[in-house]
């Protein structure tokens, strides 16, 4: 298996992330019933692509405030530490199952942090 070097690379691995996210019950209802990102799944690929580009790649062209966004999810509908445990092995896993390397490291490193900062941001605005 060879490293991430592309964002065709990035597009295999969300695209294979969004599967697992799609068939596991336990967290699939935020992407259908919360959020319908399932409506618009490829401009929803397309935005993931371009966060991962710019966070490893340093292409750029990603601009919004990401832990704002799960913010206002947390707000319509509960994330919990059990959520983001889910959302980082389907996360690992397809990246393990395609990719290996330096970039797959850091890619893994990085959820994990922003999964960390997500959770005490949420935490915070809870009080
Ligand atoms: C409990 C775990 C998580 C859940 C349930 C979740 C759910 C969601 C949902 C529903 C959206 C669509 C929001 C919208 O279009 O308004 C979204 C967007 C996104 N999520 Fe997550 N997320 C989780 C954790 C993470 C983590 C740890 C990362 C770390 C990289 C991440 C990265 C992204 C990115 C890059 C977007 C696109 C944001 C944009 O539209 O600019 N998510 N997430």
């Amino acid at each position: 298996m060879t490293d991430l070097q592309t964002q065709e690379d990035i597009y295999v691995i969300v695209d294979a992330f969004y599967k697992k996210l799609f068939a596991d019950a336990r967290i699939s209802y935020i992407f259908t019933e919360v959020i319908p990102v399932h409506e618009k799944l490829e401009e929803h690929l397309q935005i993931l692509v371009r966060f991962w580009s710019q966070a490893l790649l340093g292409t750029g062209g990603y601009f919004n405030n990401l832990t704002q966004i799960h913010m206002e999810v947390d707000t319509l509908s509960a994330l919990t530490k059990e959520h983001f445990d889910i959302w980082l092995n389907h996360f690992e896993a397809a990246i393990n199952e395609n990719f290996e390397g330096f970039n797959c490291e850091r890619m893994k490193n990085m959820a994990h942090n922003l999964s960390t900062i997500m959770q005490i941001k949420i935490k915070q605005k809870r009080g």
